[in-house]
């Protein structure tokens, strides 16, 4: 799958991906009405909300973004329902052709990790029969566990050319509590890069491993180091725009062949019309504005690799 999304990338010019994280103040009042008018102020009033904004802002990114991202908690917030729309979601990206991040970050003891692998990125086994319960191209995944919960999510990326992106070193302001702890003189997401690296070993695509990493925009010294520590491991990098990464922290995360890195942003594209800055488009026009402000970022991402 790292194939496709390398291609795709290319084709776009675009190494971003939109993250589907529909929080529901950030849904636009008419669409909200509309969705509680046909459902009631129900579950299933807002994944119908969460369903009609979406919709509107994949029709409007995808031909010019590689992917997505949705992030289950905003959907799994609504139980039952909301996963329906996670998977109606997952669904209707794969319709448009965009590859889908299923950003879901498990990860447990080997058997349950293998259960995992099998929801998200594999086929369950039914009585006599194989059958596909979310299908995401690539899955986030927690690597606290060691390899007992790693291994299931490679033999299952293997089986059904699938990938996964590992959490080496996340965007958020008390990551470090942990992951920057020093064992025998290196900083653990260190350590846990140099796993990454050998995971992926056992799950090449044709230049880059189907096992890749998570390392933070807010981090770009540690992206800079981490970058030399896993070659082949393509890095998605979350935490540009509405957590303070900038285009210019960006080119650290990239290889000198341009490629190796894809840029998250959720809010800042899904919410654009929130923005001063969209507000011209007016809450009506919330997938224009998402489109445009996903111009405008592939735009300063590649201002900024000098593409
Ligand atoms: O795995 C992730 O995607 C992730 C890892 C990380 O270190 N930081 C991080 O923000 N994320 C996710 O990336 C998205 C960031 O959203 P915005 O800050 O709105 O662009 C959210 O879905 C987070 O869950």
């Amino acid at each position: 799958m790292i194939n496709k999304l390398v291609d795709k990338i290319v084709k776009t010019n675009a190494p971003v991906v939109v993250g589907l994280d529909p929080m529901m103040k950030y849904i636009p009042e008419h669409v909200q009405k509309e969705a509680f008018e046909q459902y009631g102020e129900t579950l299933e009033g807002a994944a119908e909300a969460i369903w009609q904004y979406n919709k509107a802002i994949i029709d409007n990114i995808y031909d010019i973004v590689p992917a997505v991202k949705p992030q289950i908690a905003m959907y799994e917030q609504f139980g039952i329902e909301g996963l329906k729309v996670f998977k109606k979601t997952v669904d209707y990206c794969h319709e448009k052709d965009m590859v889908v991040i299923g950003d879901v970050k498990r990860g447990d003891i080997g058997s349950t990790s293998e259960a995992y692998a099998v929801a998200h990125l594999g086929k369950v086994k039914v009585g006599s029969k194989l059958l596909t319960p979310f299908d995401e191209d690539f899955a986030t995944v927690n690597p606290y566990l060691g390899s007992d919960g790693i291994n299931p999510f490679i033999k299952v990326c293997n089986e059904e050319d699938k990938g996964i992106f590992i959490l080496v070193k996340t965007s958020n302001p008390s990551s470090g509590e942990f992951q920057d702890q020093l064992i025998d003189g290196k900083p653990l997401y260190e350590h846990v890069g140099a796993k990454v690296n050998e995971w992926g070993r056992q799950c090449m695509g044709d230049t880059y491993s189907n096992v890749g990493a998570v390392v933070g925009a807010t981090y770009p010294e540690m992206g800079k180091v981490l970058r030399k520590v896993m070659p082949k491991a393509y890095i998605l990098v979350p935490g540009y725009g509405a957590q303070g990464g900038k285009a210019e922290d960006l080119t650290a995360f990239f290889n000198p062949d341009g490629l190796g890195a894809i840029v998250n942003s959720s809010r800042g594209i899904i919410a654009a019309y929130a923005k001063d800055e969209y507000a011209k488009f007016g809450a009506k026009n919330f997938g224009e504005a998402s489109r445009q402000a996903a111009l405008d970022m592939i735009a300063d991402i590649n201002g900024a690799l000098g593409k």
